[in-house]
């Protein structure tokens, strides 16, 4: 089989906070008729330049017409050299090489007739616990948008949240509060989560003052790339310490520094499903957990991240990949399913991904490119629709 032609497609899909995300729908196509689709999620992410879309199909026909798509590890290879790791958590290179080796896993699924979770190493789980995510507050009067949030998520099944943290404590504390006098021990808060934005000795600071509330992990609470100051910061606190993993090197140093008790794992933030399998084996020959990560995948990436997980020896945490829930549409006939705070892993019986395009719901969102317009860096921060600075 071979690899006759290659579509990307952008989508502007707003979340429910009114937000949006333009993500890149891949598509692979073959000499037999069989097409593979991956997802290229969530561009819109500092640092704020974009990708011309044309040109990089451009670039990917050069690499990829021609190959067989059973050769992942050879395709894989040959991205990294063109689309290098760059020691940056929103390395958009990354971006691209997820989406194309989500995309040649759906291809290679569908030819042997098995899921993509069956094609990498089989099932563990079936299913995947996760956490809703709760971001950050900038102001007060954050809390009660925000407690609203929790109150109807919770009736839907979710009782683990996230929450984004370091820029108003006050209002973190005062969420936290809320929570706490009204769902008591109903509710669980997964994590606290800094994203780089303090240096280690004010994320510690920060730390000791929400304390008092329960918590299970810390994400992020040095700034980036800072190994030694994440360690110092992990012997300082009981709760373990979680860190996203962008480059084989960074993870190598997190190990060498002794810098994390967790690594966070997401396909998009690490290049794609073969790289995230070599750090998830990284990670269990180091001794350290692992959880699955997100940047807001639509179904396509989650659905990725659920096979992925599905695999998992060492998946000892609860995990974050809520994409479709967070978005008001999807660009699929049959999105991933969450149950009682669990995200489904598309059944065997299911080839590749197990997803299919909706093309209606793509023309609807669909965008010329992945172009900015008017943003400022605090909503790309605080993923907000909201105006105010
Ligand atoms: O754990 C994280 O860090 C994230 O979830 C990052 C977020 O910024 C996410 O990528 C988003 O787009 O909301
Ligand atoms: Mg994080
Ligand atoms: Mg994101």
């Amino acid at each position: 089989m071979k690899i006759s032609d290659v579509r990307l497609t952008v989508v502007g899909i707003p979340r429910h906070t009114g937000f949006v995300s333009k993500h890149a729908i891949v598509e692979l196509f073959t000499d037999e008729g069989i097409t593979g689709i991956g997802e290229m999620s969530d561009f819109s992410h500092l640092p704020q330049f974009s990708l011309d879309v044309n040109d990089l199909t451009a670039v990917l026909k050069t690499i990829l017409l021609g190959k067989n798509p059973f050769d992942i590890s050879l395709i894989n290879k040959q991205l990294l050299s063109n689309f290098p790791e760059m020691m940056f958590y929103y390395e958009k290179g990354n971006f691209i090489r997820n989406g194309v080796d989500a995309a040649l896993h759906d291809v290679c699924g569908k030819a042997w007739n098995t899921s993509v979770a069956d094609f990498i190493g089989g099932r563990i789980k079936d299913k995947i616990k996760v956490c809703y995510p709760i971001f950050r507050h900038r102001f007060m009067e954050e809390v009660q948008e925000n407690l609203a949030v929790v109150r109807t998520r919770f009736a839907q099944g979710f009782d683990t949240f996230r929450l984004y943290v370091g820029k108003n404590l006050d209002a973190d504390e005062a969420f936290l509060d809320a929570v706490r006098q009204e769902f008591g021990s109903k509710v669980t808060i997964k994590s606290l989560d800094f994203s780089h934005l303090l240096d280690w000795k004010e994320a510690w600071r920060a730390t000791k003052r929400l304390s008092q509330y329960d918590f299970e992990l810390i994400e992020s609470p040095a700034i980036q790339n800072d190994f030694d100051g994440l360690r110092h910061f992990r012997l300082k606190v009981d709760h373990p310490v979680s860190e996203h993993v962008w480059s084989f090197r960074q993870q190598y140093e997190m190990i060498r520094h002794d810098s994390v008790d967790i690594f966070n794992i997401s396909p998009i933030f690490i290049g794609g499903l073969t790289a995230a399998r070599k750090v998830a084996a990284a990670a269990e020959v180091a001794g350290k957990g692992c959880l699955l990560g997100t940047t807001q995948e639509l179904s396509i990436g989650t659905a990725a991240m659920a096979h992925l997980g599905a695999s998992l020896s060492n998946l000892n945490f609860t995990s974050d990949p809520t994409g479709p829930e967070l978005y008001v549409s999807d660009v699929v006939k049959n999105p991933v399913n969450y149950e009682n705070g669990y995200l489904l892993v598309p059944g065997r019986e299911t080839p590749g991904l197990g997803m299919e395009l909706d093309w209606e719901s793509i023309e609807k969102y669909r965008v010329p490119d992945l172009s900015w317009g008017n943003i400022s860096v605090h909503r790309l921060q605080d993923r907000t629709a909201q105006t105010k600075a």
